[in-house]
């Protein structure tokens, strides 16, 4: 999406210098940074340290790290232990293993001399495959908005309500559940954003910044201010992204937002997530038993960064020395209490009839 009128994606590959750059959204949204990812471990520290973040970007970046390790050692030992060594990165968000099993499927029948450009074209489709997904769920997303729209007197804002970022930054480009946000804006449908702060790792200061460059109205708030404002009626709609969806229709997303889900259905309030296809794992159903829940560093939660006086990004400890911490990173919305599921064919129930209505081939596959 354009900041401050440029247009960029979350990574891009440096032809020049042949190497791949991303945004290190650990600076955002206070500083805008660019940095290369050369080798194996840069690759691995920027899924696990956030630099690059969100399901869907993870799933792209570990490609690029798999052209890496072609390039450097096209040999099928070579390819596992690049497997093994991204893979360990991150355990909740599918597209990782996802991206990473569909470029081994890919190379694994090439002779060794073929796999390094091969590997490099596979990351460069998967990265544009993501595009094109997400702009079409910004279509299908506008479609629900407009609906609520229609409602509301003319000229009143569709009042939406998000969690974490799920935005271009979480993806190649347009993000998810913000992507119907940009295409009704884009669209002339008057929105009112109101984001989630999204602690510990506060993600939601990034959905700020998206929203803010596009000039899309928003208001940044904390976690627990969300049920409040559904009893008073001012959330016409939830959407939110995932990092995992089960073949039945449960959502593993950013911790929090299944207490989002729980006032949403207590008050009425339309629950939907934006679900690109390659987020679904189609091997589970039951999330809340089956999907793992990355366990992050208690330093998360007993510190937060942001600008301190002297201008400077730093952190500060906002627990008593020796308070333990516990950050679960994710949790998982029963399928129960999602009123759909946005994909790139179309809007579904959240369930495998639903799901299967739209990827039969893959419901069927995994039969
Ligand atoms: C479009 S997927 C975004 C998804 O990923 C985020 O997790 P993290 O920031 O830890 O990578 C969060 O769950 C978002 O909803």
């Amino acid at each position: 999406m354009k900041i401050d009128g440029t247009h960029y994606r979350s990574l891009w590959w440096n032809h020049e210098q042949n190497v791949l750059e991303i945004i290190d959204q650990r600076w955002l949204p206070h500083d805008f940074r660019v940095v290369p990812v050369a080798t194996m471990q840069d690759f691995a520290d920027a899924i696990y340290q956030m630099r690059v973040r969100g399901a869907p970007l993870i799933g792209a970046t570990a490609a690029y790290g798999m052209a890496l390790a072609m390039a450097e050692d096209p040999s099928d030992a070579n390819m596992d232990a690049a497997w093994s060594f991204l893979e360990k990165t991150r355990p909740t968000a599918i597209n990782l293993r996802w991206a990473l099993d569909r470029c081994r499927a890919a190379l694994r029948p090439l002779p060794q001399a073929d796999r390094a450009a091969a590997a490099l074209t596979l990351a460069h489709d998967i990265a544009d495959e993501d595009v094109e997904i997400n702009r079409r769920i910004g279509e299908h997303g506008l479609a629900l908005i407009r609906e609520i729209a229609a409602c509301k007197p003319e000229g009143e804002p569709v009042r939406l309500l998000t969690h974490c970022n799920a935005g271009w930054l979480a993806t190649v480009d347009w993000g998810t559940a913000t992507s119907p946000m940009y295409h009704a804006h884009d669209a002339g449908v008057p929105l009112q954003v109101w984001v989630d702060e999204t602690r510990p790792r506060n993600q939601g200061a990034l959905t700020a910044w998206e929203l803010g460059k596009h000039g899309v109205p928003h208001t940044y708030i904390t976690d627990n201010a969300g049920g409040h404002l559904m009893q008073h009626g001012l959330v016409d709609m939830v959407i939110t992204g995932t990092d995992r969806t089960t073949r039945q229709g449960d959502v593993c997303n950013k911790i929090g937002t299944y207490l989002k889900a729980l006032a949403a259905r207590d008050n009425g309030v339309p629950f939907y997530v934006a679900l690109p296809s390659p987020t679904i794992d189609w091997t589970v159903r039951d999330g809340v038993a089956e999907i793992p829940i990355e366990e992050r560093d208690a330093f998360e939660v007993t510190h937060v960064q942001g600008i301190t006086g002297t201008g400077e990004i730093g952190m500060v400890q906002v627990t008593p020395d020796g308070t333990s911490g516990g950050n679960p990173a994710f949790d998982v919305t029963p399928n129960r209490l999602v009123t759909g599921l946005i994909t790139e064919r179309g809007v579904c129930n959240a369930s495998a009839e639903g799901l299967a209505s739209l990827f039969p081939e893959f419901s069927k596959a995994a039969e």
